[in-house]
Parts: structure tokens; C-alpha cells; sequence
């Protein structure tokens, strides 16, 4: 029987004692947001004829277009299934705290993690523990959380719930019987569920009587409102109208609207210990309200904030260009509006000898970057060229400079002492038969074993050390082929460390082309040289002159290729007087060009600057695109 949600205390007075902040962990597609959206149904905040599927996802595509805002976190009302029949049942104050799943945001979802006591821990019961479980298991076992393991989807045929549930009681050091069994889809066990987060998850501690702390556990962009800020307060109150202080940076707010979303925004006069909600202060950028911040008042305010904040820190750098040279404005400006809803954002201009002026980016990870260049290109309607994402290295001269290389064609010259690279501690997970695949492609890509766990007799948890270099390119593609798409992949940076780095310049023509530069191991630049020398052959069309194709380190060509002479003359074919075949061939001919860029003297169309991206294994697999 779904609760009525009555007698649901106030935020600004609820008693610590009856809330519980969780967030529900799993690997993509096990059925988080199918879960939320029965919580939402059985809790009563949204009526059943209201409901639709993934009732969250559908704000953040609303998000997205600046409409709505996603709920990052959600007040649910829970009476104690048992105490449900009685006159008056004791309401508790559910919270359930939405977490991004992707690696790229590991610091959002720690900050998110840190907002929680407890969490669920859902996996899939026709597929088992997969990656993303385990990396976010641990983030959780970091936090102290108080883990609830559930196994999902126990309506599918294919589920094998006993088997998992052992699988998942093994990992976290439960009893199997402590394994709950649900199925998102149809509502079954879903009360249970939400009576056992009642019984176990603690009750958030804080002092009352205390100038306020709150947590920024995330800060989102509306167009109409500005910036959304979510957070958790740990210590005190924080009420209407107040003036507020960000203790990282100083600056003064004022509250202009706080309080919970259930599951639309709703204000109140305050939130007090233990909450967890929203508030509006009129900033216009989610740079001034930084996750991880801690909220204070703005007069006799806390003095010591809570620990944790961090900037965000690129790990991944790209050149954009816009393929007209006339879109610069455009993309700046695009690039402005990205940015206040996205404070891991960076850019600076840059100017490249091949591609003009452009920026150069810096995101989180390859998602950030596919997602940012996406929006870039479908909302602002821009054509980008985008160089081949590249890590920071860290570089050092015999004469004791230090350089920090973002762009390698800035790769310093002159006597270098060590070239640092940033590593990752990769965990992948896997049918054990794939162990030696698996192997092999981590060894290749010059990585080093750590160790390695059976989860079960037939599935193995793989955990090596590898250069973010050679992760970033095509890594987990090569995995999941390498694995007929059952291996899953999740990394973490761990550091850096001194390699044996070189810069590779590719030149056409005589003249280097900066945004083909690349720094690679020695081991692997003399096998990058010739595969993309060979490609790029493929690629770049006969021009009216010889074109030769080198690449080099320093001043030492390590291979060549030669476009040779003679424009295509693609009317040679047409005798005769068939005019509209003869405009079409040059029409053809004038689209094809339209995608062309113009590099020192030579044409280069823009597939030439993608497939510096694909890199074959090994070195040697080009064999493979001749055929
Ligand atoms: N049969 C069955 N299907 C389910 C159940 N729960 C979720 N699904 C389906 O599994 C798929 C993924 O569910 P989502 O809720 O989108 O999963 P998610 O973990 O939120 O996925 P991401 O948001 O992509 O990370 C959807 O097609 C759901 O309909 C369940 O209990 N039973």
C-alpha cells in the first residue's frame, strides 16, 4: 500500500532523527532510474496518472534545453510499511541523492556520496557486479556509507538472483540473506526496500545550535533562474533571506529562495541540520557556487569549512577549430554559455599555422569531451575540427625550467632531462575467459599488472596501471571488442610518472603541421610515423605539385610517403555535351572542397585531422583500412 505522505514535517524543522540521505550506486543501464521512478510512485509525490517512465531523466533533457531542472536530489515521505495501517504513522524524510555515473565525474559523485549516510548498491540480476559497481562500491566504502546490496530485474527470465546475490554478499562481507531481490519494472520489493532504508541508514549528526555549514554537492544552469545550487546542511540552519558567504572564495550572497524538490522545486523558510535541498542566490555562474564549497552565514559564519573541496582539474586537453574561420566569434561565445553550467570547463584562444584561430579545451575525460564538442556542434550550429586529445605532461630541462605541456606541438626544444606523464589505476571486469585478450591489449598499451581477483569462478576483476595516454584514445573500444562487449572498464588518476616520451612532427610538403604534432613513447613513434604517413597519403588528394609526407623527430625523418602530382580532372571522363552530368561532377567537386582546409600550400580535407585519432594496435594493422 503506498503511503499518503501526511503530516511531512517542514525542511526548517524537520527532526535529524527522521531523515535518511541515500543514493542508489549501480553500472549503467542496471535500473537506477527505474527504481527512482517507483520510490517516486510509492512515496506519493508523484500520482500515478502523472507518471511516466525515467520521470527524472526526462528533466535533465529539459535541463538541457534550459526549461526545467533535474532533480539532483528528491524528498521522499516513507511511513514504516507497518506503522502505515496505524492512525497517526511517524513520517520519515527520505532523500535520495542522485549521483553522476560516469568516471569522468568521480569528484561529483564523491561530493554527492559525502551528501549521503547510506546507499543502495543495485545490480542487474541477469548480469552481475560489472566495473562501475565496484568503483562506486568503493567511493562508497570510502565515506563510511552504510551499503544496501540489491539485486534488480529479478522479473527477467534470464535473471540468476541466487547466484549473484552470493556473488555481491562475497564482495561487500554480507550475509546472502541480506541481499534484497527487486524488480524495478514491476514494484516488487520495492516497500521492503524502502522500510529497510528507514532501519539502516543512520540519521544524519549535526549541531543545531550552530552557525550553518552546507555542503555544495552540485550546482546546475537555468535560464531563467540562474544558478541552482544543491546542498546538504551538515551543522545549523540556513534561512530566507539571509546573507551567505562561499568560505573557498568569500563572496557574499543573498538567499533569495530556498528548498526541496518533491520531485518539482519547492521553497521554504529554511533548511536545518540533516536536510539536503536547493537554493537560488542570483550568481549567474556555476563558478561562484562550486561543488564541494562549503556554505556559510554571511555575519558570525562558521569558521573551520567542511574538508574536502577541490577545483576540478582537466585531465584531457583538444584544439577546437571552427572550419570557417568566420564561426571564431561563434565559438567563442558558444563556448562562454557551456561554461556557466560547467565550472570543469576550460579554454584559452589558440592559434595554429594549419587551423587558425580556435581554443584550446581542457575537460574531465574523453565523455566530457565527446559530450561538450556534441553540444557545440548540434546547438550552435558549428563546424569543428578537433585535434587529437592529449594529456599534460610535465616536462623538465637539463637547465632546471619546468614546462607544462597542454598542446604538443609546444613541446619544448632543447636538452630534456624527464618528461612526466599523468597514469590512471584501471579496473576492469570480465568473463575470465578473456583474461589473456585482456592481457594483452593493457601490456600494448604499456601497462603494468597490479593484481587480479575471481569474483566468481567465472569472472575476474583485472586491475592495472596505465599511461591516461593510452587510455584516452580508443581503449575501451579495442576492450569491448577484444571481449565481444562484456568486459567493463572504470579508471581513476593516480599520479604520474617519468616515461621515455618523444614528440613526433608530421610535415607536408617541408612544412610542419602543428595540429598533427603528437608525443608518443620512443618505443611506439617510429610505428605512429609511418601508419599515420601512410593514412594521411590515403587521405590527402593529388594536388597540382608533388606533396611529400614526412614525420620526424627533431630533425630526424623517420618515414615519408608522396602524394604524386596532377589535379583529378573530373570532367576527363565526359565526352560530349551531357551538361547536367557535367554540373553535377562539378558540384560534387565544389561540396568535397567546401570541406577542405588550406595547410601552407597544401589541400587537406578534414578526415585527415580525424584519423590521427584512430590508432590500430601494435602499430602494424593499416593493412586492414588498405583493403
Ligand atoms: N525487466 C526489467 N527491466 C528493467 C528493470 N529495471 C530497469 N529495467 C530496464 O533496464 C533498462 C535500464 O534501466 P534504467 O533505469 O534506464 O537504468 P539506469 O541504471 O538508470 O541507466 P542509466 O541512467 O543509463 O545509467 C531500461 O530498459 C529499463 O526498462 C526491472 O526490474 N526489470
Amino acid at each position: 500500500m503506498p503511503a499518503t505522505p501526511t503530516n511531512v514535517p517542514e525542511p526548517s524543522r524537520t527532526d535529524p532523527a527522521l531523515i535518511r540521505n541515500f543514493c542508489i550506486i549501480a553500472h549503467i543501464d542496471h535500473g537506477k532510474s527505474t527504481l527512482a521512478d517507483r520510490m517516486l510512485q510509492l512515496t506519493g509525490v508523484v500520482e500515478q496518472r502523472q507518471m511516466r517512465a525515467q520521470y527524472l531523466d526526462r528533466m535533465d533533457i529539459e535541463r538541457e534545453r534550459g526549461i526545467t531542472i533535474k532533480s539532483q536530489a528528491v524528498r521522499l515521505p516513507w511511513a514504516l510499511t507497518e506503522d502505515q495501517a496505524s492512525p497517526e504513522p511517524v513520517t520519515h524524510v527520505l532523500n535520495m541523492i542522485d549521483t553522476p555515473g560516469h568516471v569522468d565525474f568521480t569528484y561529483e559523485v564523491s561530493r554527492s556520496l559525502a551528501a549521503c549516510e547510506g546507499c543502495i548498491l543495485l545490480v542487474d540480476a541477469a548480469q552481475g557486479i560489472e566495473a562501475q559497481t565496484l568503483a562506486n562500491l568503493y567511493l562508497a566504502m570510502e565515506h563510511d556509507l552504510t551499503i544496501i546490496p540489491v539485486l534488480n530485474k529479478i522479473d527477467l527470465p534470464a535473471a540468476q538472483p541466487e547466484k549473484y546475490a552470493a556473488e555481491l554478499a562475497h564482495l561487500i562481507g554480507c550475509d546472502v540473506s541480506d541481499v534484497l531481490k527487486v524488480s524495478a519494472k514491476t514494484g516488487e520489493g520495492v516497500d521492503e526496500l524502502l522500510d529497510t532504508v528507514v532501519r539502516l541508514v543512520p540519521p544524519p549528526v549535526g549541531v543545531k545550535d550552530s552557525p550553518a555549514r552546507a555542503m555544495i554537492f552540485d550546482s546546475v544552469y537555468d535560464a531563467y533562474r540562474g544558478v541552482v545550487t544543491y546542498v546538504k546542511v551538515v551543522d545549523g540552519t540556513l534561512n530566507k533571506r539571509e546573507r551567505i558567504r562561499m568560505m573557498s572564495t568569500g563572496a557574499a550572497h543573498e538567499l533569495l529562495e530556498i528548498g526541496t524538490n518533491s520531485p518539482e522545486m519547492t521553497s521554504s523558510d529554511g533548511l536545518s541540520v540533516g536536510e539536503v535541498g536547493y537554493l537560488i542566490t542570483g550568481v549567474k555562474d556555476v563558478r561562484q557556487s562550486k561543488v564541494g564549497d562549503t556554505i556559510t552565514q554571511f555575519t558570525k559564519g562558521a569558521e573551520e569549512p567542511l574538508g574536502g573541496y577541490k577545483d576540478p582539474k582537466p585531465m584531457v586537453f583538444s584544439g577546437l577549430y571552427p572550419l570557417d574561420g568566420s564561426d571564431y566569434p561563434v565559438l567563442r561565445e558558444a563556448l562562454d554559455k557551456l561554461q556557466l553550467n560547467d565550472a570543469a570547463l576550460v579554454y584559452e584562444p589558440e592559434t595554429s599555422a594549419a587551423l587558425g584561430f580556435g581554443f584550446r579545451v581542457g575537460f574531465l575525460g574523453l565523455l566530457h569531451l565527446e559530450v561538450i564538442r556534441e553540444r557545440l556542434e548540434r546547438e550552435f550550429n558549428l563546424d569543428l575540427i578537433a585535434t587529437a586529445p592529449n594529456v599534460i605532461y610535465r616536462v623538465d630541462m637539463e637547465d632546471g625550467a619546468v614546462h607544462t605541456v597542454t598542446n604538443p606541438s609546444e613541446f619544448p626544444a632543447g636538452k630534456v632531462d624527464k618528461v612526466h606523464e599523468p597514469v590512471v589505476r584501471a579496473t576492469i571486469l570480465a568473463p575470465s575467459e578473456f583474461i589473456g585478450a585482456i592481457m594483452e591489449l593493457c601490456q600494448n598499451r604499456r601497462g603494468v599488472l597490479l593484481g587480479m581477483d575471481y569474483l566468481s569462478e567465472d569472472r575476474v576483476e583485472i586491475r592495472y596501471t596505465l599511461p591516461l595516454a593510452e587510455v584516452v584514445f580508443d581503449f575501451f573500444d579495442q576492450l569491448k571488442s577484444k571481449t565481444r562487449g562484456y568486459a567493463s572498464l572504470d579508471y581513476e588518476p593516480t599520479g604520474e610518472q617519468a616515461s621515455d616520451l618523444v614528440k613526433v612532427d608530421i610535415l607536408l610538403h617541408g612544412d610542419k603541421v602543428d595540429a598533427f604534432s603528437a608525443i608518443t613513447h620512443k618505443d611506439k613513434a617510429y610505428a605512429y610515423g609511418v601508419r599515420l604517413v601512410a593514412k594521411l597519403r590515403e587521405l590527402i588528394p593529388r594536388q597540382s605539385f608533388e606533396v611529400p609526407i614526412q614525420a620526424a623527430i627533431g630533425s630526424r625523418v623517420i618515414a615519408r610517403e608522396t602524394v604524386r602530382a596532377i589535379r583529378k580532372d573530373v570532367l576527363a571522363k565526359c565526352y560530349g555535351g551531357d551538361i547536367s552530368r557535367k554540373r553535377k561532377l562539378l558540384e560534387k567537386q565544389k561540396e568535397g572542397k567546401k570541406r577542405m582546409k588550406m595547410v601552407g600550400s597544401v589541400e587537406v580535407p578534414q578526415e585527415a585531422f580525424i584519423a590521427v585519432l584512430s590508432s590500430d594496435d601494435g602499430g602494424g594493422g593499416d593493412a586492414k583500412g588498405k583493403k
